[in-house]
C-alpha cells in the first residue's frame, strides 16, 4: 500500500520529447481587469507561434457577463494568421459556446469541469453531474465536426472553497468524462496548492481512466511549486502541459491563485535537461516581453526576467 510518502510510477527515462501548450491568450489574459484590446491578443498568439509553440489556447465562448475580457473571441480567432502545423483551442461550456466557436474553426475545443462541488459550482454555475450532461452534446457535435476534444479537470488536488480534493474525486469525473467521450484530460491544480506527491497521486488517478498519452498537467504557481510539480509528472511519464507566457493569469473564481507555471521558466528546465521542446527560447521570452510591457509590469517568469537582465549586460 503506497503512503503518501512513496514516489509512483517513476519511469526508468524520462519523456524525450514534451508538447506544451501556451494557454496565456486564454488562461493568461481572462482575469485582466483592465481592457487588452484584440490586436494585442492576435499578436501575442503571432509571437507565440513564431516561438515555436505548436499549441495555443486562444480564448472561450464563455458568458460575456462572466468572463468580459473574452468576449472577443470571434474577433481575435478571426485576426490570427494561422500557421500549419499549429493547433488553436478555445473553451466552450455548452452547446452555445461550442456553435459559436465552431464558427471560428478551432482545432480543439476543451469542455472544462471540476473535481469539486463547490467549484463547479463557482465557475460554471451548475453541479460536476450537470456539467457532464452539459458536455455530452458539445463533445458529439466536435467529434462529428473531427474537432477533438480536451477535458480540464480543475481543482484537481485543492479547492478554494473545499480545501483538499482526494484523488477519487478526479478518478469520478475522469470516468464521467470518458464516458461521454472527451479524449485527452487536464488535470489542473488551479490554485497552484499542489506539492509533487499530491499530484502524482491525482495524476495517477486519472491515469487509471486514460493513458499517459491523453493526459496532461496544468499547474498554478501560487505557491511556487509549479515547476516542481512539472518534474514530478514528467517522472511519470506525462510529456503534454499547459503552461502561460511570462506566468501570465490566475482564475475569476479562484481568488489568489497566480498564473500558470510559465512557459519561459518550463522551457529552461526541459532544455537545460536535455528535453526538446521545439520552442525558441530567446523568441518565447520575446513574446513574454511582448505582453508584459502591454500590461504595464513586469514578466512573470523568473527565467525572462534573469534571460532579460543578462541581455541588457
Ligand atoms: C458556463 C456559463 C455560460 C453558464 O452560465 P449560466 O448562467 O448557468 O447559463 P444559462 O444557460 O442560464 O445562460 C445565462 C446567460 O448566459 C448566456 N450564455 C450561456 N452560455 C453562453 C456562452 N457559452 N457564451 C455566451 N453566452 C452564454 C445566455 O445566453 C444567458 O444570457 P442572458 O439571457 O442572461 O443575456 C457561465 O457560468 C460562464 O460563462 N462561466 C464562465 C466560466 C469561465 O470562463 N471560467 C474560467 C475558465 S475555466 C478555467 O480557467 C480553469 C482552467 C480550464 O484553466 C483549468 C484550471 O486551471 O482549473
Amino acid at each position: 500500500m503506497p503512503t503518501m510518502q512513496t514516489p509512483i510510477r517513476t519511469p526508468a527515462t524520462l519523456p524525450s520529447l514534451v508538447e506544451l501548450v501556451d494557454v496565456g491568450p486564454r488562461d493568461g489574459l481572462q482575469n485582466e481587469k483592465q481592457p487588452v484590446p484584440a490586436a494585442v491578443k492576435i499578436e501575442l498568439v503571432h509571437r507565440l507561434q513564431a516561438a515555436g509553440l505548436k499549441e495555443i489556447e486562444v480564448t472561450s465562448y464563455v458568458s460575456p457577463k462572466w468572463v468580459p475580457q473574452m468576449a472577443d473571441n470571434t474577433e481575435v480567432m478571426s485576426g490570427i494568421q494561422r500557421l500549419p502545423g499549429v493547433r488553436y483551442s478555445v473553451l466552450t461550456p455548452n452547446l452555445k459556446g461550442f456553435e459559436a466557436a465552431l464558427r471560428d474553426q478551432p482545432d480543439e475545443i476543451v469542455v472544462f469541469g471540476a473535481a469539486s462541488e463547490a467549484f463547479s459550482q463557482k465557475n460554471i454555475n451548475c453541479s460536476i453531474a450537470e456539467s457532464i450532461e452539459r458536455f455530452a452534446p458539445v463533445v458529439d457535435a466536435a467529434r462529428a465536426a473531427g474537432i477533438y476534444v480536451r477535458g480540464a479537470i480543475s481543482c484537481a488536488v485543492g479547492c478554494p472553497y473545499e480545501g483538499y480534493v482526494p484523488p477519487e474525486s478526479v478518478k469520478y469525473v475522469a470516468t464521467l468524462m470518458s464516458s461521454i467521450g472527451v479524449q485527452h484530460i487536464g488535470v489542473a491544480d488551479t490554485i497552484g496548492v499542489g506539492t509533487p506527491l499530491k499530484v502524482q497521486r491525482a495524476l495517477d488517478a486519472a491515469l487509471s481512466v486514460y493513458t499517459v498519452d491523453d493526459i496532461s498537467g496544468h499547474f498554478h504557481d501560487t505557491y511556487g511549486q509549479a515547476l516542481a510539480n512539472t518534474l514530478a509528472a514528467l517522472e511519470m511519464g506525462v510529456w503534454q502541459f499547459d503552461t502561460s507566457v511570462a506566468g501570465l493569469g490566475g482564475c475569476p473564481y479562484a481568488k489568489g491563485a497566480t498564473g500558470n507555471v510559465a512557459t519561459e521558466d518550463v522551457v529552461y528546465m526541459l532544455h537545460g535537461m536535455g528535453i526538446e521542446t521545439g520552442i525558441d527560447l530567446d523568441a518565447l521570452v520575446d513574446a513574454g516581453q511582448y505582453i508584459s510591457e502591454q500590461l504595464g509590469r513586469p514578466s512573470g517568469s523568473r527565467v525572462a526576467r534573469a534571460l532579460l537582465a543578462k541581455r541588457a549586460g
